[in-house]
């Protein structure tokens, strides 16, 4: 079978390393390009980090576009994730700076390209704040149509966030954005921290990556005891929890989960700002609401969580040089 074209939007970040190099292991996924975003880390680290993952993995030849330094609504990004990701967004282990540069397309021109250039054939992995993927939407309305498919790493479902009580990082990283890309039409996936926070990598997982010879295992060893520490302190447990590497599983077999399907829509202000609420009673509604002739995105709603650890681990495991 032919593998999927997919390009990843990513802001790295811890738990977006350990989604990369596990998409270059997955040998059903093709990646042609990684697109940059603020989140964990300001857009131009963001995009260094890019290069230097590239770097690490031997995949050189694969291009970055750099992204969007703000929201659509031209606010930059206050509340970046280093109390999560460190500093230098992986786990301050201070990685050399990259041998080559960005392209000179914008993410949202490469998006632009690829779907245009592969019609049917581009899945999206967005593991950041939606702005790249909104800007493509509106720039182009043949977008949503001809992406294959977006798998968006956001949203807290019927749950908490985790920058409070209402919303989760990415969507508050720019509630407008998510907004555009829930109501666009676009074949949609939907992997929110109500999923993520089922898929853990323990303690005992990351001592196994440490001990191990696989060049992919080391590097995510030596970058993680920062996010360690962090869900140590945060959450009090043994492990932490792998968002990205969820999205990215996502992409590659679907078959993990099971989707809920109806429209979301995201608060853009007030104290509820980045929630994301989803109508899927099918109740036909007695008045006229925001949720009406909107088209429906498919929402995960349970995950085989120990398959994605452990495909994770596989594949970190797995040297394939
Ligand atoms: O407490 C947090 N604040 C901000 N970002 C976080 C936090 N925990 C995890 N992430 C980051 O945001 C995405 C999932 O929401 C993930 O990319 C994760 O690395």
């Amino acid at each position: 079978m032919a593998k999927t074209k997919l390009i990843i939007d990513t802001d790295p970040g811890i738990d977006d390393a350990m989604a990369i190099l596990m998409a270059f292991h997955s040998p059903e996924v093709e990646i042609i390009g990684l697109t940059t975003i603020f989140g964990n880390v300001p857009t131009s680290l963001a995009t260094h980090n890019a290069l230097h993952l590239l770097e690490v993995i031997g995949r050189e030849d694969v291009p970055v576009a750099q992204g969007c330094t703000m929201s659509l609504k031209n606010v930059p990004k206050v509340r970046i994730a280093d109390f999560v990701h460190g500093k230098d967004g992986l786990g301050n282990t201070n990685p050399s700076p990259p041998k080559r540069k960005a392209l000179d397309l914008s993410a949202k021109e490469f998006l632009l390209k690829m779907i245009n250039t592969f019609p049917g054939e581009v899945t999206v992995v967005a593991l950041g704040p939606l702005t790249n993927i909104a800007m493509a939407i509106r720039a182009d309305p043949m977008f949503a149509k001809n992406v294959k498919q977006i798998v968006v790493l956001g949203g807290a479902f019927f749950v908490n966030g985790n920058v409070n009580p209402a919303s989760e990082a990415n969507i508050l990283g720019d509630p407008e954005a998510a907004d555009i890309v829930f109501t666009s039409g676009a074949d949609i996936l939907v992997v929110g921290i109500n999923i993520t926070h089922q898929v853990v990598m323990t303690d005992d997982h990351l001592k196994q990556l440490g001990q191990s010879e696989s060049a992919f295992a080391k590097y995510v060893y030596e970058i993680s005891h920062f996010y360690f520490d962090y869900h140590h302190e945060a959450y009090d447990m043994k492990g932490v929890y792998l968002h990205d590497p969820t999205a990215l599983a996502a992409a590659v077999d679907p078959l993990l989960f099971t989707f809920a399907e109806g429209v979301v829509r995201v608060q853009v202000d007030g104290i509820s700002k980045g929630m994301t609420i989803f109508n899927n009673t099918g109740k036909r509604w007695g008045e006229v609401t925001e949720w009406c002739n909107k088209p429906s995105v498919k929402v995960a709603v349970t995950v085989d969580a120990n398959q994605i650890t452990d495909m994770l681990m596989e594949r970190l495991l797995t040297d394939v040089k």
